[in-house]
């Protein structure tokens, strides 16, 4: 290629720079413009509104015929729709810290990196710092494709009053990471007890007799690893970048596809898509068939249940709950219709939200 054409050929990338500028300021500009139209219908509205961003995004998938792949074009989307938000009102999202875990990665990932954010210490501190109203939204982890339920997050569901407002799923690679690039000199691994199971087979095959130390979170592990000579941490390679740490080895999970799925949790009810989820807490009584009739309540109208898991419900001995994610909204009749359905049946059942289903 000669000089001449290179030259002209970014002319044409700052024409379409420019075009792309003036595009987004007007579409801030219009952002601002539907905050006013929120401010005259209530006093304090939602700016997040998870549903109309879910509507964007599949838009912005069924336009795309072009060189980018899906999932390019919806993150530049993400961050401009981030911007525009923070132009009505920046918002406060909790997710479990400190700096650099998976959740904090999910958050971004999700919101955009126009926000205001608080690193919360455990799960249920990201409970409780949504329902004080220090975050609008928090982000939990709540199940692993290696691993299966995280059961902090599970078991702060019977208790809160907090909705899901949206789900978020998240690639895991694990790294090895250390002060140190000689694996032969750590003696102690700090990790999340989630990401010692999801690393198992690799810890048991190359480092079998190393002291294994469990820690509230990835990044927490990478942090005790930047202050203490010959211990190593499992985290992400965000964590290894903010703690200054060696990746020692990469992509040491078990499973090629170990993905996590996170919630987002906040205070409102999410209209529906047509392409929803609902996720139910149940309490099932302890008689013969109760299990039965509540599948029989999703399969008589044709609801796709995507999940089950029980949890022990601490009330009284051997007695369970389940946690259940369902296909649709619960402003769809024949969801609705499956719920009273139970409710005539089953002892509890709560609502724990009806959110927008995340893009596979
Ligand atoms: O449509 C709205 O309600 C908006 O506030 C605009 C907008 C956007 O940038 O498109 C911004 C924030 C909402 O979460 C959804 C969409």
């Amino acid at each position: 290629m000669s000089k001449l054409d290179l030259t002209a050929i970014r002319a044409k990338i700052d024409d379409v720079d420019t075009q792309i500028q003036t595009l987004i300021t007007q579409r801030a500009n219009l952002a601002k413009e539907v905050a006013q139209a929120k401010y005259a219908e209530e006093k304090q509205p939602n700016f997040y509104r998870p549903e109309r961003e879910a509507e964007i995004l599949r838009q912005v998938i069924q336009r795309n015929q072009g060189v980018l792949p899906d999932e390019t074009l919806t993150l530049i989307f993400q961050e401009i729709m981030s911007a525009c938000r923070a132009v009505q009102k920046p918002i406060v999202v909790a997710f479990l810290g400190p700096a650099g875990t998976y959740s904090q990665t999910a958050v971004f990932k999700h919101f955009g990196h126009s926000i205001q954010t608080i690193a919360a210490q455990t799960i249920e501190d990201v409970f409780h710092e949504v329902e004080i109203g220090n975050a609008e939204y928090g982000v939990v982890p709540i199940e692993n494709s290696t691993e299966g339920g995280v059961n902090q997050t599970l078991d702060c569901f019977v208790k809160t009053t907090l909705k899901v407002c949206g789900e978020i799923d998240l690639p895991i690679h694990h790294c090895l990471l250390a002060m140190t690039q000689d694996r032969s000199s750590i003696t102690r691994i700090y990790a999340h007890q989630q990401s010692f199971a999801q690393c198992r087979a690799w810890l048991n095959a190359n480092m079998p007799s190393i002291e294994r130390i469990t820690v509230n979170s990835n990044a927490e592990a990478a942090r005790r690893a930047s202050n203490e000579i010959g211990t190593a941490a499992i985290a992400g390679e965000t964590a290894a970048e903010i703690y200054h740490l060696h990746v020692l080895s990469a992509h040491i999970e078990d499973h090629v596809h170990n993905t996590t799925r996170f919630v987002v949790l906040g205070k409102q009810d999410i209209p529906a898509t047509g392409q929803d989820k609902t996720s139910l807490y149940l309490s099932l009584p302890n008689k013969m068939g109760s299990l039965y009739h509540l599948l029989e309540c999703f399969v008589k109208n044709a609801i796709n249940m995507s999940k089950i898991e029980s949890r022990p419900s601490r009330q009284t001995a051997w007695d369970y709950v389940l946690f259940v994610d369902i296909e649709g909204h619960i402003q769809d009749t024949t969801v609705s219709k499956a719920i009273q359905e139970l409710q005539a049946q089953t002892a509890v059942v709560k609502h724990l939200g009806s959110y927008p289903r995340v893009l596979r």
